[in-house]
């Protein structure tokens, strides 16, 4: 079972547009699409299509459009109820597979709701594989948030605890950063803001670069960082190695949720005992999945195809292009 956590869900609105986006102008959308949003909750949905067990834990009442969504969907979840509507986010999506998103702040959560949200979080995270902390914090959420569950949980159950991913940004991120989580999921930005390293576009144009961003975090105890990297891919980061994935050339449809659906395929793959070059293969295979698919859609691991994924070695020769080879 995996647990995903996400303080500031949304329901996630896609336009789809024919022509490229004029600002100051009236445009006419050609598609619309509506999912259940927010990163931990975009992950399990990923994962309950590949039939991998998951719970979603949100705040949200259970009329609340989010929530109504989730349970169509079949997406098994937990809802703390909070009297106030979750945020709604949009996304523009261009024929160039330009994607650009406005999101809301969201509801604010007062300190009781924080608190509850933690105890629901700690008590179902108990046997779970692992616990996954995503997206941003709705207003009125203290940075440490995040790093404050990672200690709580291993307060509470020590060796047992489960691992935990985080896939946020800004400060909290950088605060979950310093709890040594066992996986940390960036994108070029999030790393660059992270590590200060260069700029995000420098990062997704220099994966040698992205790996000394990323070590730097492994070398502060955070145990692997797998860092998305758009069309360029994805690069995973352990003290053992780091790897690039690429896949071949496409235009994408939506980008919207390609960085959560990596790290689902991350997930499902290590949940499968597979090696971090398959998780990174995975990771990367799901990623592009997900942007072939319109809206927020996520893709099964049936649509994904690891296969074209080529996977190097960066601070060893090339070492495997295909999922058969041997790639120790
Ligand atoms: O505002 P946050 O929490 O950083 O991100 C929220 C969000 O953009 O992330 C998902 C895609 O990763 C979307 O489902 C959702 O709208």
């Amino acid at each position: 079972m995996i647990v995903t956590l996400t303080p500031n869900p949304s329901l996630d609105r896609t336009i789809e547009l024919a022509e490229p986006l004029t600002r100051g102008e009236v445009q006419r959308a050609v598609g619309a699409h509506h999912e259940p949003g927010g990163k931990g909750v975009n992950i399990c949905r990923a994962l309950e299509a590949s039939d991998v067990k998951c719970l979603a834990i949100l705040p949200g009442d259970s009329d609340d459009p989010v929530l109504v969504a989730l349970r169509s969907q079949k997406v098994p979840h937990l809802g703390l109820p909070i009297g106030q509507a979750l945020r709604s986010n949009v996304a523009i999506t261009e024929p160039d597979g330009t994607t650009t998103k406005v999101n809301e702040p969201g509801p604010a959560l007062s300190p009781r709701q924080q608190a509850d949200l933690i105890e629901l979080v700690l008590e179902k995270a108990q046997g779970a594989s692992w616990l996954v902390l995503a997206g941003s914090l709705p207003p009125g959420v203290p940075v440490d948030f995040y790093s404050d569950i990672i200690s709580a949980l291993r307060a509470r159950y020590g060796s047992a605890a489960p691992r935990v991913a985080v896939d946020s940004s800004g400060a909290p991120l950088a605060a979950a950063a310093l709890a040594a989580p066992d996986l940390l999921k960036p994108n070029a930005e999030e790393l660059a803001e992270l590590t200060g390293f260069a700029d995000a576009e420098t990062l997704e144009s220099d994966p040698e670069l992205t790996v000394e961003a990323a070590r730097t975090l492994v070398a502060g105890g955070v145990v692997a960082v797998l860092a998305t990297l758009g069309s360029r891919g994805a690069v995973l980061v352990t003290a053992e190695g780091a790897w690039l994935a690429q896949t071949p050339p496409m235009i994408a449809v939506s980008t919207v949720g390609a960085g959560d659906s990596a790290l689902a395929g991350y997930l499902l793959s290590t949940n499968a005992g597979a090696s971090p070059v398959d998780c990174l293969r995975q990771a990367a295979a799901h990623g592009a999945a997900a942007a072939s698919l319109p809206g927020s859609t996520v893709p099964a691991l049936s649509q994904t195809d690891p296969s074209v994924v080529t996977v190097t070695a960066l601070d060893k020769p090339k070492i495997s292009t295909h999922p058969k080879e041997d790639d120790q």
